[in-house]
């Protein structure tokens, strides 16, 4: 289903567990800074409607989304951290370069998750221009933060069920 046709800050009640106790890292790209800080206040902010304690929520920031790989695996090793939410802003520009970030990013943030056993959300916007970042930044389309921070609340409640 396309964006367009789903409220990416709407979001189902399943596996939607306590999570008072669990820690989350949170980590920021810092190119096109305007979208990926709303992406971080929409993340934040849901962890915290849903029970996070502000004290288990950690940001750090990488210079662009295709640092976020090594960024969140920084992250994943760390034993106290249940969850690692990465969130970018790449925007088509003239070039391929686009294709390539945006291929080694997706890939590389699932490896990591595999490689620790731990949900490593992908929030990453991928747009063609600046407006269609808005529009999943807290805009019409919601905020893609606020997926992602479901995302990983849900993870984390389905392998407590295994
Ligand atoms: N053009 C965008 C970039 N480019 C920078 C890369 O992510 C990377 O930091 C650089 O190639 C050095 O390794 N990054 C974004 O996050 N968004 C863009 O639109
Ligand atoms: C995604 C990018 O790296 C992009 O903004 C770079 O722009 P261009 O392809 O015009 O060099």
């Amino acid at each position: 289903m396309a964006t367009n046709l789903k409220n990416l800050s709407d979001h189902s009640e399943k596996n939607i567990i306590n999570v008072a106790n669990n820690k989350f890292a949170i980590i920021v790209s810092e190119w096109n800074d305007e979208v990926t800080e709303s992406l971080f206040n929409g993340a934040y902010e849901t962890l915290i409607e849903n029970g996070v304690k502000k004290e288990n929520i950690i940001k750090h920031y990488v210079p662009g989304s295709y640092e976020l790989s090594l960024g969140a695996q920084w992250l994943a090793q760390k034993s106290d951290i249940d969850a690692v939410i990465c969130l970018g802003c790449v925007i088509q520009g003239e070039t391929k370069h686009f294709d390539f970030i945006c291929d080694a990013v997706a890939q590389g943030i699932t490896n990591v998750s595999l490689k620790y056993n731990k949900p490593v959300i992908f929030g990453v916007l991928t747009p063609n221009n600046q407006q269609q970042a808005l529009d999943r930044a807290g805009g019409k389309h919601g905020n893609k933060g606020d997926e992602a921070a479901i995302t990983a609340i849900k993870m984390l409640g389905l392998v407590q069920q295994l």
